[in-house]
């Protein structure tokens, strides 16, 4: 089956249609206000206007509380919800159970103990997105660059559906997935020219890259 691709941190047009003209199957929409790539909900609103169907939209959340969420899914017109800050399981069942959208959720990876706390969004998150974890003093918990290592993600075999993040590149991207099978990959700061700011050839590079993976 073909990998799935989500450009995160999409927040402009020319990102937009790259991402789009790239095939990928996500755009991410950053509802995080200390994250360079953030986005209010009337540049979410505009973005979703553009897309139209030809790309689903995810938005990303840390430890959102109902408001914004509610606002971001109305404007952005989300297809799914990524909850990417400490939320237990009872918090993601909650979104869910809200919101009536596929909820993702990203665990922080740095031992096999993380990977396998996956099991405890069991019948209730939609994907688990393993990601590397950020240092304890990092400005956000995501969207670094930083990669973990992929052999404690290659023997995993959850019931949930699964995706990898964290420092992938059009470099690295097809090794990842050969090395761990992933069925969805995730990129935000390895397709941009500087934080926040897209590039659209490395857009197109990293969905070729998976491709041909
Ligand atoms: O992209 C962000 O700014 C961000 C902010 C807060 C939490 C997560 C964020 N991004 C997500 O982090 C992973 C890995 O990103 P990278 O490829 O290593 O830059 C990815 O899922 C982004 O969606």
């Amino acid at each position: 089956m073909a990998t799935a691709i989500k450009i995160c941190g999409i927040s402009s047009p020319d990102a937009l249609d790259a991402a789009i003209a790239a095939r990928a199957d996500f755009a991410g929409f950053v509802f995080f206000p200390p994250s360079p790539r953030h986005i209010d909900a009337r540049a979410a609103a505009a973005l979703a206007g553009r897309a139209g169907a030809a790309i689903g939209r995810v938005g990303l959340f840390v430890d959102a509380d109902d408001g914004t969420i509610a606002e971001a899914v109305r404007a952005g017109r989300l297809d799914a919800v990524q909850l990417h800050g400490n939320e237990t399981p009872q918090r993601v069942a909650q979104v869910k159970e809200r919101f009536r959208l596929p909820v993702w959720k990203a665990l922080p990876v740095a031992n096999a103990e993380d990977v396998a706390s996956a099991d405890r969004y069991r019948e209730i998150a939609d994907l688990i997105l393993f990601d590397a974890k950020t240092p304890k003093d990092a400005a956000l918990p995501g969207g670094m660059g930083l990669r973990f290592d992929w052999s404690l993600v290659a023997p995993y075999r959850g019931e949930i559906g699964w995706g990898l993040a964290g420092g992938l590149s059009p470099a690295n991207v097809a090794e990842a997935i050969s090395r761990t099978g992933a069925p969805l990959v995730d990129t935000s700061s390895g397709v941009e020219s500087a934080a926040g700011v897209k590039d659209s050839d490395k857009i197109s590079a990293f969905c070729k890259a998976v491709r041909a993976a």
